[in-house]
């Protein structure tokens, strides 16, 4: 072990009620909201490929012109409220909302810049309208902050020069300001989800960053901070230089997911998912693979069946309304969690191995068990290998509990269950209440006799 001073705090899951509370919510949303989504991806009428959030930075783009956005930032449809609705029918427990992106545009009435929405047509407090609105639907509220802020002076990449070094000092101070403000002004938020903490200037700053992340938590207790935020006095980020996730939960898992339990490392973990292949920010000419209502159910289920959550994210327009496929695809999710929602709420991974027809995951704390099916085999017959000294008492459809199965055995701890012919055209999923052997007393271990 190498001996650290700005390593990981604590080795392993938090086992806190508030981590239980978000290791439990299955489904969240993330929003991307800002100045970028005026433009949409194009500028001067030309459509633009990269994500929509960056142009600032992309080549042609006049900086100081995309700076000004903030004199015509004037979102007349936005409606948090209507927002906060969308998220609830979709089933999403949590937000995760961004108050600045990387181009530093504050989207809260922050002291310590003139960069913010009070500085724009709009003048009022977005942050706040969202946090007062999802927190009426019940819904938790994360905030997205970027320490990486292209719009202020004090801000670099590296720290080169005795000027550099100064002029991030100021930066630093800032950056707490901001948020020791975020958490003051908004003290239901559960948590702060970081980015922009990649560049070699903040990655040197592992001792400021690691008491900053202390003096956040001692003022909200209970805060949930992933691992992006720091890195430790090597450089290590997410894992420190003895391979310890800093942070309570992993944040590397951006427009992928697990394959298999292995690479979750026994840590909290959520996904973050774009509907096209990498757009965040609102872009108009949406391309290439728009990913289905279906595709993301089962993108859902798969990261509660591997123990993370799955957070779709949304990218409303300028005028701050959501665009039509998006309220689409929230109503399918919905739909499908109306009914299914007991399978993704409060689970986690079950211990069985995994099977092509799709993902088990199991309700934290009991015996009972789910099958996400996604894909029904030709045979009709759903394979299940049970853990060892594992019964299966009772199987049935999660939809109708009178459509039961009885199990064929067909080799030791492995069953067939037979699907009648179903013209099932959307996933399903089936209860299966299980039964651990209680004791073993030497002998071979009795099957549960059910
Ligand atoms: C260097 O590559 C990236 C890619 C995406 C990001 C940002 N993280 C996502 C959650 C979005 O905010 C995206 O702009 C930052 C750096």
């Amino acid at each position: 072990k190498i001996a650290l001073l700005h390593g990981a705090h604590r080795v392993g899951k938090r086992t806190d009620a508030t981590m239980e509370k978000w290791r439990g919510y299955g489904l969240g949303q993330f929003i991307h909201w800002g100045l970028y989504a005026i433009p949409g991806g194009a500028w001067n009428g030309k459509q633009y490929n990269g994500a929509a959030e960056w142009i600032r930075s992309w080549d042609g783009i006049p900086k100081s012109t995309y700076d000004s956005l903030n004199y015509s930032f004037n979102p007349t449809a936005f409606d948090a409220k209507a927002w906060a609705k969308t998220a609830k029918q979709m089933g999403a427990r949590y937000v995760t909302f961004t108050t600045k992106h990387h181009d530093g545009f504050c989207l809260w009435p922050s002291k310590y810049t003139k960069y913010t929405v009070k500085n724009s047509p709009y003048k009022k407090d977005i942050v706040k309208a969202v946090v007062d609105a999802y927190d009426q639907e019940g819904i938790d509220v994360i905030l997205y902050f970027s320490v990486m802020d292209w719009n202020h002076p004090d801000w670099r990449y590296d720290i080169k020069t005795k000027e550099d070094s100064i002029a991030f000092e100021r930066f630093k101070k800032f950056t707490r300001n901001q948020l020791i403000e975020l958490l003051t002004n908004y003290p239901t938020v559960k948590g702060l989800w970081f980015d922009g903490t990649w560049d070699k200037s903040w990655v040197k700053q592992a001792a400021f960053a690691d008491e900053l992340e202390t003096e956040m938590r001692r003022l909200r207790p209970g805060l949930i901070i992933g691992s992006r935020f720091r890195a430790d006095e090597n450089g290590k980020r997410h894992f420190d230089s003895n391979g310890v996730l800093m942070g309570d939960y992993e944040q590397g898992w951006e427009r992928k997911i697990p394959s298999k339990i292995e690479d979750v490392h026994g840590n909290d973990w959520d996904c973050v998912m774009t509907v096209p292949e990498n757009q965040w920010g609102y872009n108009a000419a949406w391309n290439g693979h728009l990913k289905t209502g279906t595709e993301l159910i089962e993108m859902t289920a798969r990261c509660v069946s591997l123990g993370g959550n799955f957070v779709l994210n949304f990218g409303p327009k300028g005028d701050g309304a959501i665009r039509q496929e998006e309220i689409k695809l929230a109503e399918e999710i919905g739909d499908w969690m109306k009914v299914n929602q007991e399978a993704i709420y409060n689970c986690e991974y079950a211990g069985f191995d995994k099977q092509d027809w799709g993902y088990f995951t199991r309700k934290t704390g009991t015996d009972k068990v789910y099958m996400v099916v996604f894909n029904v085999p030709l045979s009709g017959a759903l394979r299940i290998k049970t853990p060892s000294k594992t019964a299966i008492k009772k199987a049935y459809m999660l939809a109708d509990a009178e459509e039961s199965f009885v199990p064929e055995e067909i080799s030791a701890d492995e069953y067939f269950l037979h699907l009648k012919k179903s013209t099932n055209s959307k996933p399903f999923v089936i209860v299966l209440e299980t039964l651990k052997a209680t004791q073993d007393n030497g002998t071979k271990y009795e099957k549960a006799k059910i």
